[in-house]
């Protein structure tokens, strides 16, 4: 494991104080939650920029039909700093009818005492990638715990009210918690075989019991190589990042491939074995170019309108 992560950077709990919790952040499109700060501001400006922007995007139909089986749930899914939150914003911004759910890595940062709230007691996802063998399985329990209470979030009486096909889109899944980084860190030797046959048991349990709560109607895939993201790793400059190596990214880029294109992943859920995945090229440079932009909104609506 070592050759994968540096345990050099150091985890200091003010570091936590930085990372507040954010639950839910208002833009001029809607909501995100969980999400980053940045969104209000790039939002503002991508309103401006892009055509048919906060308007409505799925033509409306259906306006009779039960509100919440209305609404489509749609994952994104990548390697780290692929640009899944980039992308998200870009959604969020573009289209009222969507909901973007963030990855709630905030919480993994600021683990709370489960007595006195809102007192940190660690950094999770520090303690992950300084000491893998130990706290892999332990981040594994909790990322997954958290992605769970995301998916299980009722949509809000806004989306519920629109008349279109609104959509709830998710960072990550439970899926991805499974098939992308808890069998990588088990084929890695970071999780036990028997902490992987707990994990898979309970994770099997709850995906089952929660059934159609937790499904997802298809799966928008950012694909771009290992070495960009490492770029982008480096440039966001995330502490506790610091010691993730491109050796690392190329087996999570191995996994997204087994799981999304080569559907050679051993799966466990019927539906999920048929989902519609939209692939998308993620090293293109679309944060300052609208036609990307355009280009990559108009693939998102036909899809969300094809599910
Ligand atoms: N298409 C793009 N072109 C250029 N830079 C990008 C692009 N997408 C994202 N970035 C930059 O790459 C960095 C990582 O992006 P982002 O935080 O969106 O990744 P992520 O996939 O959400 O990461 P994580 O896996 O950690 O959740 C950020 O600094 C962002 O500004
Ligand atoms: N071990 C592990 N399991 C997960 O399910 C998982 N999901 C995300 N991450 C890491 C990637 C980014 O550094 C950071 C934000 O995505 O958190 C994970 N790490």
């Amino acid at each position: 494991m070592a050759a994968l992560f540096n345990p050099r950077s150091k985890f200091t709990l003010s570091r936590l104080g930085l990372n507040p919790l954010s639950p839910q952040w208002r833009t001029p499109g809607g909501f995100l939650r969980e999400g980053a700060e940045a969104v209000t501001q790039t939002c503002v400006r991508r309103t401006h920029r892009i055509k048919g922007s906060s308007s409505r995007c799925l033509s409306s139909q259906a306006s009779a039909t039960d509100g919440r089986a209305r609404v489509k749930r749609v994952s994104i899914e990548g390697n780290i700093a692929v640009g899944k939150s980039t992308f998200a914003r870009l959604l969020q911004c573009t289209c009222s009818d969507w909901e973007v759910m963030a990855e709630p890595v905030s919480r993994w940062q600021n683990i709370q005492s489960g007595t006195s709230k809102g007192t940190p007691v660690s950094n999770l996802l520090q303690m992950m990638y300084q000491d893998p063998q130990r706290w892999s399985y332990t981040f594994q329990t909790y990322s997954c715990m958290s992605r769970l209470r995301t998916q299980l979030q009722p949509p809000t009486a806004r989306l519920l009210s629109l008349e279109g096909t609104p959509v709830q889109v998710y960072e990550r899944s439970v899926y991805s918690d499974r098939y992308i980084f808890a069998l990588n860190l088990y084929e890695l030797g970071c999780i036990n075989p028997t902490e992987w046959a707990i994990y898979q048991d309970w994770h099997g349990l709850l995906v089952e019991q929660f059934g159609h709560q937790v499904e997802l109607e298809g799966i928008i895939y950012l694909k771009a190589p290992p070495a960009k993201c490492m770029e982008r790793l480096g440039r966001r400059g995330r502490a506790e990042e610091k010691g993730v190596k491109l050796d690392y990214l190329d087996k999570l880029h191995v996994q997204h491939e087994k799981w999304l294109v080569e559907k050679s992943t051993e799966l466990h859920f019927e539906k999920l074995k048929n989902i519609p995945v939209l692939q998308l090229d993620a090293s293109v440079e679309f944060q300052r170019d609208t036609a990307v932009q355009e280009e990559f909104v108009t693939k998102v609506k036909n899809f969300f309108k094809s599910l």
